[in-house]
């Protein structure tokens, strides 16, 4: 038992922070300078309104839901915004206007307190790391490294082709499987046997999936980041990538070992002659943080275009015959003996906007891309004090009718066709690489090669459809919007004319 002084000194204690939390609601609610923003009334008390839709693994549709019901100005926790608007994408993302990271993105950050091209918030070692991986990440430079993506993309068609025609393939498991062989042909040197196994080799997939959701959800304590930036307490948490990380540093040491020998030009190679501001070159954790980016931001990510692709090719019969003519008349007109490349597929109009269309109404990342709110920051009448967190979440930027038109959630990859200066304009206002300023993707030219080649490849190589269109797909957001058990029937074209390319494994 207590005694009664004690229980009286609790009953005082818990008053007090009842009053408190009443208190801090009530100018929340009433008197905040977001105060007039509409929104879901549990989100103007707390950001747990927020953090619990995230952990649902729905933010796909439910931001979708949330500007229809609300419009284009939402505030969805106490100190955030959502927004929808072109003028506002403009000024939180492109170059002449950027706005800077929130401290959310403190939780990407390498553990120990260092910082890495995606998470830092500071503009200047942004603009440091960002200049010294130009060249790595450039089209001249990606197109060097093309024979590494064809030769994953040969594998995986060979092994597609050894199936029975109409068999039934879990193509969530295979563009992943080749999303992180070209990764390891790129980062490490090598493919990771994901697919010449068929499998998650170490499980490594399931580990990085599972590490990005956790941390993409928890972002938002601020005490995790805290926690991490200091390498006594991170070493305390469990690792959250399971053992890849201790697998990659070994396999990025390997290889920098062996740099002198290795002759190989990939993006690991380049990663290797960065340099320090003062013209030192870089040290190992430099490297080996680039090449875990490469992973990290580079696999899930363009699979998940690569499967949105085939989805809507095959709800719309229409547009997947259109396409797959277009893609045999070039093979046949230029008399290709060997798989179509990168440069050739940016011939076909129709490839081109099949692909701006699928990654358009299905972009890869689709939580907020949250910036600090400008000076003077005023949209669709709303005022937002510079400061507070603002993001736009490219599914719903991507699907605004007034940019779009009304058939905006409607699959109509004959929107890009339309002129040169409309679809231009659909370039600028697309989301799905987050904007076209000094934060975008900067592997947008990775993805793209990769995706190109194998949605045109696929096409030319095999037949597919939906088995139970009803169930196409399970899809979980967190940060990145995954596919899951996306079953295909699959069946190779015959053969003759539709090689599929003889692979030795
Ligand atoms: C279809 C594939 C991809 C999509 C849709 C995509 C989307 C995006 C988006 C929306 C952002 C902005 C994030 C933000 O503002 O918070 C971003 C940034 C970034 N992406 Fe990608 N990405 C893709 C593939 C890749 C690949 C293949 C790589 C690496 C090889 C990569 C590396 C990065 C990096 C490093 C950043 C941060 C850039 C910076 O802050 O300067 N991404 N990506």
């Amino acid at each position: 038992m207590f005694p009664a002084k004690d229980l009286q000194s609790l009953a005082v204690a818990v008053g007090l922070i009842v009053t408190l939390l009443c208190l801090v609601s009530v100018y929340r609610i009433f008197f905040h300078p977001l105060a007039n923003i509409p929104g879901p009334f549990m989100a103007k008390i707390t950001g747990e309104w927020r953090n619990s839709k995230y952990r649902k693994g729905n933010w796909h549709e439910d931001v979708l839901i949330l500007h229809k019901k609300y419009g284009r100005v939402v505030r969805i926790a106490p100190n955030e915004v959502a927004v929808v608007d072109e003028h506002a994408m403009k000024n939180l993302y492109s170059h002449s206007h950027n706005a800077d990271k929130t401290n959310w993105y403190d939780i990407w950050n390498p553990p120990g307190g260092e910082t890495s091209l995606f998470s830092t918030t500071d503009r200047k070692i942004h603009n440091f790391l960002r200049k010294r991986l130009t060249q790595a990440y450039s089209m001249t430079s990606i197109l060097t490294y093309e024979k590494h993506i064809q030769g994953c993309i040969d594998l995986l068609l060979f092994k597609l082709g050894q199936n029975t025609p109409g068999q039934i393939v879990d193509m969530s498991s295979w563009t992943n499987a080749l999303a992180f062989d070209v990764v390891g042909e790129l980062a490490y040197g090598e493919q990771l046997g994901h697919l010449k196994t068929g499998t998650d080799v170490g499980g490594f997939r399931k580990d990085i999936f599972e590490a990005f959701a956790m941390l993409a959800t928890i972002g938002h304590y601020r005490i995790i980041p805290v926690l991490l930036s200091s390498k006594t307490t991170a070493a305390l948490l469990p690792p959250p990538f399971g053992d890849f990380l201790k697998w990659s540093e070994n396999k990025v040491k390997d290889r920098v070992a062996h740099l002198d020998e290795d002759t190989r030009e990939d993006m690991l190679s380049r990663f290797c002659r960065m340099k320090n501001p003062d013209g030192t070159p870089v040290g190992f954790y430099d490297i080996f943080n680039e090449a875990m980016v490469l992973v990290g931001a580079g696999t899930d990510t363009t699979s998940a275009a690569m499967k949105a692709c085939l989805y809507y090719l095959s709800i719309n019969p229409k547009d997947y015959r259109l396409l797959q003519e277009e893609i045999d008349n070039f093979y046949e007109e230029n008399k290709l003996g060997g798989e179509i490349m990168y440069l050739q597929t940016q011939q076909l109009p129709m490839l081109q906007a099949v692909i701006k269309e699928s990654t358009r109404l299905f972009p890869s990342i689709n939580f907020q891309l949250l910036r600090y709110a400008p000076e003077n920051f005023v949209i669709r009448g709303h005022h937002i004090p510079a400061g507070t967190s603002v993001g736009i979440s490219p599914i719903a930027q991507n699907r605004d009718p007034e940019i779009w038109g009304d058939d905006a959630d409607e699959f109509r990859p004959g929107r890009w066709l339309q002129s040169e200066a409309q679809s231009k304009h659909f370039d600028s206002s697309t989301m799905t690489f987050g904007g076209n300023g000094p934060r975008m993707c900067i592997g947008k030219n990775v993805a793209l090669v990769e995706i190109y080649l194998f949605v045109a490849q696929f096409i030319r190589h095999f037949d597919f459809e939906l088995p139970d269109p009803k169930n196409p797909w399970r899809v979980t957001s967190y940060w990145f919007s995954m596919q899951h058990d996306f079953n295909l029937k699959v069946t190779a074209r015959k053969a003759g004319k539709f090689k599929i390319p003889n692979v030795t494994i």
